[in-house]
């Protein structure tokens, strides 16, 4: 247990040769756990300092102020702490031997303990490392392939650098409408009908501050996006800004938590000060002293992938960061500020999912809408230097109204430059994709492709070409993204994916496949769990799965999803298709995303024979071999 007490605390000069501050920086040396580390600088003069890591992890340096925060006057002969604020020399040493606890050593405007901040700047370096690259929903070895130059790898081998290809997004206070369970192309289409771009957009960085008008504090904030608008890179961007001390530096500590990790440990009874520890190790030296001093900002992300039953009706409350409960229960005293009542929360969510939220707990609801015609061209010049690629891939992007209006949705500008990249940098010939369903399909082969480039797989084949094998994976994928989307499930473990005949050695190896459309997630508790790249490919491959049963005649599972009896073998394909778009739709648990949408574009765009095979041949074929119409079980078809 820590105590201000144990602390011994006196001014020295640092000697020369290893100052990192400028001349006339004193610094700290203190008798505790905290003294092993470096000691916390006190500058004398501000300034930008990029030698060393821990240095450039301290607080932004703002100009010197002329007064001293303690006497208010002329700040004599002027030190600051290193959380920030400036005091004359004199001052804070006569604070410090005149305090109630000896050897107290924390600032006396904010309270924060220079011991303390050493452990939240290593916690900034360590968010700072975490959030600079992005996996953009493919591997390090950049998926933007031979022409793009904007997101290829950085060298690193560890991703794309977010500050590289981050855009802005039109950010805006207020919800469209209530909460919306419709459709998500929908949503956007009537957005672009309604050319509603006309609010005045919020700066990511500025989320938690008040405009002008406003004058009650902003606690909570719940931002709502629909799928692969951009919601988790922003809080990644809000979290880089701030540990690279650039924004929000009034925040001392910011605790950055998905709920995708989070339903890791739902049936588990955690205090939020361990669920900080283990899911923040740099931060194992915190405890509930120190915690009280912090200025304290959680971002909980992904609320749509939330496991936990959020019950805001329940009466057990939760106050100690020590005391255990279950972390549903923590988060809704968290929200509700019965626990760290002046801590910040930040929620991203879905819009369906959005009303777990109580209006009542929520000081402002923002929308992330995705990209403006202008931002949409940014991103593609971001990631395109080469002038005729970019023109080429605008102009395509242009011809075509959907694919125009699904830029505003910057997984899709993702995959569209993916996917035009590789067509128009290769000898591909054909038409260029522009249809959703054409642009995932495309997307799957240009991943195939690259994996046999990756491991010189068998001949070359054409990108509209899939091997039989090929083929069996995918749909073994499509099974997985199937059966998992129907239980809302998005993480995997090795025995969920051998459930569904896919080897995960085999899957690494064929990581054309497995290393592109899954990622490792980072490993909590020593098991590795897998996840689809973005949910939206998820989707795609769950209606690819069940497009293939349908002209596979595989009535058991199509029955089974439709949940209607008059589905028959003799339901055509228009009859299928209206059925399921009519189950999606009414799907309260998962809104659909981009590829469930199909069906709400003319079906006359919709072409899924490009990964299963045509209906009419398949049906045929299985008029053909009856036997086909036996198999009962999915796995068999693959
Ligand atoms: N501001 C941005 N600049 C550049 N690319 C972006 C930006 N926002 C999103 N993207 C691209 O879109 C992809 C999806 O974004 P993100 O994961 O943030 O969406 P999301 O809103 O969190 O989606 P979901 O609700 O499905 O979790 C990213 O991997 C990236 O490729």
């Amino acid at each position: 247990m820590f105590h201000l007490s144990d602390l011994k605390m006196s001014v020295c000069v640092e000697e020369e040769e290893d100052r990192a501050e400028p001349p006339g920086s004193i610094c700290l040396s203190m008798n505790s756990d905290w003294s092993k580390q470096d000691p916390p600088v006190f500058s004398s003069e501000p300034g930008p300092s990029d030698t060393k890591e821990r240095k450039r992890s301290h607080v932004s340096v703002k100009k010197q102020p002329t007064c001293c925060v303690w006497c208010q006057d002329v700040l004599k002969d002027p030190v600051s702490t290193s959380c920030g604020h400036w005091f004359c020399r004199r001052c804070i040493t006569s604070y410090w031997d005149q305090s109630a606890s000896p050897g107290d050593s924390s600032c006396p405007q904010c309270g924060v303990n220079v011991g303390l901040q050493e452990v939240l700047d290593e916690h900034k370096i360590s968010l700072r490392r975490r959030c600079e690259h992005v996996t953009e929903g493919s591997d390090g070895t950049g998926s933007g392939g031979t022409g793009s130059d904007g997101t290829g790898s950085d060298g690193t081998g560890s991703g794309t650098l977010l500050n590289r290809i981050y855009t802005e997004l039109y950010i805006t206070e207020g919800q469209s409408e209530e909460v919306n369970t419709q459709h998500e192309v929908r949503q956007l289409e009537t957005a672009y009908k309604k050319k509603t771009f006309s609010e005045t957009p919020i700066r990511c960085c500025d989320i938690f501050k008040a405009s002008p008008d406003q004058q009650r504090r902003i606690r909570v904030v719940l931002t709502n996006g629909v799928a692969g608008v951009g919601k988790t890179f922003s809080v990644q961007k809000f979290t880089l800004d701030w540990a690279e001390g650039s924004e929000n530096q009034d925040v001392s500590l910011l605790v950055l938590l998905s709920f995708r990790e989070l339903n890791l440990i739902r049936d588990e009874q955690y205090s939020l000060l361990r669920l900080l520890h283990v899911f923040h190790p740099t931060l194992q030296k915190v405890t509930a002293e120190k915690l009280a001093v912090c200025k304290l900002l959680f971002i909980f992300d992904g609320l749509d992938e939330s496991r936990l039953s959020l019950d805001f009706n329940n009466h057990e409350v939760v106050s100690d960061v020590t005391q255990k409960s279950s972390v549903s229960v923590l988060l809704t005293n968290l929200i509700q500020g019965k626990l760290l009542p002046s801590a910040l929360v930040w929620i991203t969510s879905r819009p369906a999912a959005a009303n777990q939220i109580p209006p009542s707990c929520v000081d402002r609801v923002t929308e992330v809408r995705g990209f403006t015609d202008v931002q949409k061209e940014e991103y593609f010049r971001r990631r395109f230097s080469d002038e005729d690629l970019y023109s080429r891939i605008i102009s395509h992007i242009k011809t075509s109204r959907s694919l125009h209006i699904m830029c505003l949705i910057p997984v899709f500008c993702w995959i569209t430059a993916t996917v035009l990249d590789h067509m128009l940098t290769t000898d591909q010939r054909g038409e260029l994709p522009k249809t959703l369903t054409d642009m995932y399909s495309h997307f799957l082969l240009v991943q195939t492709k690259r994996k046999k480039q990756k491991y010189h797989e068998g001949r070359e084949t054409s990108p509209q070409e899939l091997t039989e094998a090929d083929r069996e994976v995918l749909l073994k994928l499509g099974r997985l993204a199937f059966e998992h989307l129907e239980t809302g499930n998005i993480m995997f473990y090795q025995e969920d994916l051998e459930r569904c005949g896919l080897n995960v050695t085999e899957a690494s190896v064929y990581s054309g496949v497995c290393t592109e459309i899954f990622r490792r997630e980072s490993v909590i508790f020593q098991k590795t769990v897998y996840c689809f790249v973005h949910l939206s490919v998820q989707e795609f491959l769950a209606a690819v799965y069940m497009f293939h049963c349908y002209t596979n005649w595989n009535t058991k599972v199509v029955k089974d999803f439709l949940r209607d009896l008059r589905y028959n073998s003799d339901t055509s394909l228009d009859d299928f298709l209206r059925r399921a778009m009519v189950k999606s739709l009414d799907s309260k648990k998962w809104p659909p995303g981009p590829v469930c949408s199909l069906p709400s574009w003319p079906l006359s765009e919709v072409q899924p024979e490009t990964l299963s095979r045509p209906a009419g041949s398949d049906r045929q074929q299985a008029r053909n071999h009856p036997e086909s119409h036996q198999q009962p079980e999915g796995d068999e078809q693959c």
